[in-house]
């Protein structure tokens, strides 16, 4: 049996992945933060170098899932925007509230575009993720095939946001969602807009698409 083919080494694997999430994510702050001497930044090189090899021994490929992810339950702990294991996620927490998703998250150094502001390609970045979620939580999961981001006022780094996203229209296959960006302190001043265009796949495209993945195709 391997080593995540019961329940408790499951839920186990999974907090290590978001405690090394964790660690990550720290260290991209500070490493991007740092003002650390010369000597520092070689030295933490060197390490981070270190810890890398053994977690590359084992690897996935590019058509296999996370063994601690679950597809169908919408458990993706490497989501790029959500996922506790990713470096790279802020990460935001999106649950719901009647019809509107809402998220939070505050964004640190590594996603600066403008000094002390976000870069406009993590809001869209974010909206898009939040839109997604409204569109797939009203039983209609689709893909984007239109983003309009309106920056308003740029995002505070280092801020407690706060985001929204709600379907405004279904038309046939597809589905049309709006969402904001705003502070938590200022929930009435949207900093950012957008709407995005969501399609429903056909089960041709589907399989075209994910079959490699899902194992449809074997
Ligand atoms: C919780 C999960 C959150 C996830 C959030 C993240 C979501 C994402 O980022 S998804 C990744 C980014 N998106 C993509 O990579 C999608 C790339 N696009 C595609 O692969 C294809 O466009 C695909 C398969 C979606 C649709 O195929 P395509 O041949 O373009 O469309 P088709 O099936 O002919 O048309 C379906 C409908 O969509 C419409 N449509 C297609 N493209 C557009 C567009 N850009 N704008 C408006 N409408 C469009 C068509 O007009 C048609 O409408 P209707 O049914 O009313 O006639």
């Amino acid at each position: 049996m391997s080593e995540i083919e019961n329940g408790h080494g499951l839920q186990h694997r999974r907090e290590a992945i978001t405690g090394l999430g964790d660690a990550l994510r720290l260290l991209i702050e500070q490493a991007t933060a740092t003002e650390a001497p010369t000597a520092e930044l070689l030295r933490a090189a060197e390490l981070i170098r270190q810890a890398a090899a053994p977690l590359g021994e084992r690897v996935r490929g590019r058509f296999e899932t996370a063994a601690a992810d679950d597809l169908l339950g919408g458990v993706r702990l490497y989501n790029p925007v959500t996922g506790l294991g990713s470096a790279f996620a802020p990460p935001l927490e999106i649950h719901r509230e009647g019809d509107v998703a809402v998220g939070t998250c505050s964004l640190g150094r590594a996603f600066e575009g403008p000094p002390s502001f976000a870069h406009g390609g993590v809001s869209a970045m974010l909206l898009d993720q939040m839109l997604g979620y409204a569109v797939t939580v009203s039983g209609r999961p689709g893909m984007t095939v239109q983003l309009d981001t309106g920056y308003r006022q740029p995002v505070p780094l280092y801020t407690p946001l706060r985001l929204t996203a709600q379907v405004v229209t279904v038309e046939n296959r597809v589905v049309t969602a709006t969402g904001t960006i705003a502070t938590v302190d200022d929930p009435g001043t949207i900093l950012v807009r957008a709407t995005g265009k969501f399609v429903a796949l056909l089960a041709e495209q589907a399989q075209r698409l994910f079959g490699p993945v899902t194992g449809s195709d074997r």
